[in-house]
């Protein structure tokens, strides 16, 4: 566990980092330190590997004060990873990775090979061990600098703005690849971030700061969506957080309707009243396009399927979250969201008034629940 208690830290030019800071990171947990630039998310996480030394108050890791631990020593127990990798620049991917189990001892050749089963560990494909980091694009750098943290095997991780110099599809896959390594190693992570939507992904809890450097808020996600402890958070998690607290809503009792599925070969004979959308499957059942009376049309005039139909919005997997029913239903150019299987098949459709309308259920009983009903 790492314990925070009564710290701060004032700079030597007068500046409160970080005031009064109470804090306990249960061991396994992954905890998001989450707030406006210049708040002391990143003096905060500093101090837990000693990068900077509380002025007052202390940290301890497992119960030992930081201030009195070797720096060197602690260190071996904790990852770091920073924004862009930090990789050294005229190293080889394999080497960026074994330089911590190199210099603590191990040999050059059984440090490679531990690197090429954790290269394969983040997603990356095993021949981009032999490329320097400049060759790479900031996802994959990104990616190996997290794979050099994780190579020592601390059992704490730091990571500091990691994702942020990417584009944001990149960034959501290695969220996604962060939160699969989670659920496989259960460390314990200190993330830090100014994006909320990144925090409620990521985050077991959320740590918000505000000004001053003062902790708002120490909570579960949904609990910082749904009742913001100040004025602060309430503002900075944002007009939107009763739609981002959908994503921890269940979507169980959404209603699946029938929807109308056309395969490519019954296109040539099929009909569509005006308005009607119909969704093209393929062999497989897997969602194409949505298709109307003109798209057919134009289809047997000679037009490729897939330019005549409408790409499809997102798709709600059954057994997620309302959010992502909410999100399919509306995203779709017929008005009804797409559900499909695990495996990917179409499992039928979703209407947007009925994931409000289970919203508002589910509320009502929250509401009865609480007053004791
Ligand atoms: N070495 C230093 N000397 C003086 N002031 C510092 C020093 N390091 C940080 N600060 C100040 O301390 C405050 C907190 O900085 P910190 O980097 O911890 O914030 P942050 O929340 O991580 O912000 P960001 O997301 O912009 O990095 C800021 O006002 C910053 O300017």
């Amino acid at each position: 566990m790492i314990s925070f208690s009564a710290v701060s830290k004032r700079f030597p030019d007068g500046t409160v980092a970080v005031d009064g800071l109470d804090l306990k990171i249960d061991a396994g947990s992954f905890t998001v330190f989450v707030g406006p630039s210049g708040c002391g998310k990143t003096t905060s996480m500093r101090m837990i590997n000693r990068m900077v030394l509380p002025t007052a108050g202390s940290v301890t890791v497992d119960g030992r004060d930081v201030a009195a631990t070797d720096a060197v020593e602690l260190r071996r127990s904790i990852g770091y990873v920073i924004q862009g990798g930090g990789l050294l620049p005229h190293r080889t991917v394999v080497d960026n990775i074994a330089t911590v189990p190199v210099l603590r001892g191990q040999s050059r050749r059984a440090a490679r090979r531990a690197a090429l089963d954790v290269l394969d560990r983040v997603g990356l494909d095993p021949v981009l061990a032999g490329r320097y980091p400049a060759q790479l694009s900031g996802g994959q750098q990104q990616r190996v600098g997290v794979a050099r943290a994780l190579a020592a095997d601390p059992p704490i991780l730091l990571m500091d703005e990691p994702f942020s110099a990417v584009d944001p599809v990149v960034r959501a896959e290695l969220q996604s690849e962060m939160q699969r390594l989670q659920a496989e190693l259960r460390k314990t992570i200190v993330f830090v971030t100014h994006d909320i939507d990144e925090a409620v992904r990521l985050g077991d809890r959320l740590a918000v700061f505000g000004p001053h450097g003062r902790l708002q808020q120490f909570d579960a996600p949904n609990t910082v969506l749904s009742a913001p402890a100040t004025d602060f958070v309430a503002d900075f998690v944002g007009r939107d957080r009763g739609y981002r607290g959908l994503s921890f809503r269940s979507a169980d009792s959404v209603p699946l309707h029938d929807i109308r599925r056309l395969r490519e070969s019954e296109i040539p004979t099929a009909t569509l009243a005006p308005e009607e959308w119909a969704l093209v499957v393929t062999g497989a059942g897997h969602p194409q396009g949505w298709i109307d009376a003109a798209g057919l049309e134009s289809v047997r005039a000679g037009r490729p399927v897939a330019e005549a139909s409408a790409a499809g919005g997102s798709l709600f997997t059954v057994g997620t979250d309302l959010r992502q029913a909410l999100d399919a239903a509306i995203s779709s150019p017929s008005g009804i969201g797409v559900a499909v299987d695990a495996s990917g098949t179409v499992a039928g459709g979703i209407d947007a008034a009925d994931v409000v309308a289970l919203l508002a259920e589910q509320r009502r009983t929250e509401d009865r629940l609480r007053n004791g009903r």
